[in-house]
């Protein structure tokens, strides 16, 4: 059930109207549904309720305390990738005996606040970044709980700046290089290897490469044995997809069942690490329409949400819905809708048929996912308001920057 949706011509988010949020919190604006985000993490939860295993929702899709408290509440773990997602995940009130840290980078800082924290594991992406969590671990008297992070070479047919799973990306380490690697994390004493990771890419829309790379990480799984290297855990990572537009993505009861099939009598733990799958259709950024104008070729929205607020279509040339929060009745034009930023390239969406006037509301769908979290202050232009609905209640989950935030730390030459 979808939680956005018309009544009477106006646009809700659960019982509340969005443009009664819009005139309260002042656009541009991001708006989460509670009953989704709970929706979606319980429907990975229930795929998978005869399995020992554990939903790690990925932080960086939406890292808002409220969002992670509200699936901290359900009993979560999180994927993180850093010492910041750490912190919030700590302030929001999650367990981080249930939290996997991944990436490529991870620092020495980083290292020992998560170790000192006690986290579930480290998903090591090299064989330098293992020798240095041994030595820290041994540093502090600790064991660092580690899992490798296999690159299982399939093409998870996405966009090349979200597959992760090739050789020629940057993450994870060659499968031909895994067993000597596994070899040394087993004799290294301040680790203890307990699992095998992977994570092919994002918003994949068919089930095959997830099986492909389930396939060989298996095949790793028993030769490791072999090797007298017992694995507890496989981190499936993230990476199923959502509708946008006319995608028919899996939906994580199937992904989860076939996954499991192909596990078949393994006792092996599963670790999923969902962000877009639980976040992105949580969540809408609303946006108002300031100005139109047009030429003989072309019509423009210009509104008060930009690149800076939602970089997904200008980064990835990414596609998201773009709704009225009031229908109007009148004539469709094809407006390109396009933010006040300072680039070509700043755009929500093009070509899209709306009846538009100015001083309306627009909603850009999909937006849970990976939208506040990649938003910057570019052009100088304060972080929108972030509110949660809960029913008939709105909650801001978090202010407007204010202009004077923008530049606070930063000094004048003395
Ligand atoms: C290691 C890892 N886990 C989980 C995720 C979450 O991915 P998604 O939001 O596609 O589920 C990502 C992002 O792609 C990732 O890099
Ligand atoms: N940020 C990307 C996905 C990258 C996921 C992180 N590895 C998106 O918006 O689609």
């Amino acid at each position: 059930m979808d939680h956005f949706l018309y009544k009477n011509g106006e646009l809700l988010a659960e019982n509340c109207q969005v443009a009664e949020l819009a005139r309260t919190y002042g656009t541009p604006l991001y708006i989460y549904s509670r009953a989704t985000l709970e929706r979606h993490w319980h429907a990975f939860d229930r795929a998978v309720a005869n399995h020992p295993h554990l939903i790690c929702y990925a932080v960086k899709a939406n890292s808002n305390l409220a969002v992670l408290n509200v699936l901290a509440r359900l009993g979560s773990g999180f994927d993180i990738v850093s010492g910041g997602e750490l912190s919030r995940v700590i302030e929001a009130g999650g367990d981080p005996k249930k939290v996997v840290f991944s990436g490529v980078g991870k620092t020495v800082d980083e290292m020992e606040m998560a170790l000192n924290l006690g986290i579930h594991c480290f998903n090591v992406e090299s064989a330098a970044e293992l020798e240095q969590l041994n030595l820290v671990a041994l540093r502090l008297g600790k064991i660092a709980p580690v899992s490798l992070r296999i690159n299982p070479d399939v093409d998870a047919g996405t966009h090349p700046y979200i597959s992760t799973g090739l050789k020629e990306n940057k993450f994870g380490i060659a499968m031909e290089d895994a067993e000597s690697i596994f070899t040394r994390a087993h004799e290294l004493p301040g680790l203890q290897v307990k699992g095998v990771d992977c994570h092919i890419g994002s918003q994949l829309t068919e089930i095959k490469p997830f099986l492909d790379a389930m396939d060989r990480m298996l095949a790793l799984i028993d030769r490791l044995a072999e090797l007298g290297i017992i694995i507890e855990h496989f981190d499936v990572g993230g990476g199923l997809g959502v509708t946008y537009d006319d995608e028919t993505p899996p939906q994580p009861d199937a992904y989860a069942s076939a996954l499991l099939e192909r596990l078949g009598d393994r006792k092996l733990k599963l670790i999923f690490e969902p962000g877009r799958a639980i976040a992105a259709n949580a969540g809408i950024f609303v946006t108002q329409v300031l100005y139109l104008k047009g030429n003989s070729d072309k019509h423009f929205a210009l509104v008060d949400g930009a690149m800076n607020d939602l970089i997904r279509p200008s980064l990835y040339s990414a596609w998201q819905k773009i709704i009225p929060v009031v229908q109007r009745q009148g004539e469709n034009l094809n407006y390109d809708i396009v933010g006040p930023v300072c680039e070509t390239g700043d755009f929500l969406g093009k070509d899209r048929e709306l009846c538009l006037e100015s001083g309306d509301y627009l909603a850009v769908r999909s937006s849970g996912a990976y939208g506040f979290t990649m938003s910057s202050n570019y052009n100088s232009r304060p972080r929108s308001a972030e509110v949660m609905v809960d029913g008939e209640q709105a909650h801001l989950i978090r202010k407007r920057e204010t202009l004077s935030q923008l530049w606070q730390g930063e000094q004048l030459l003395p």
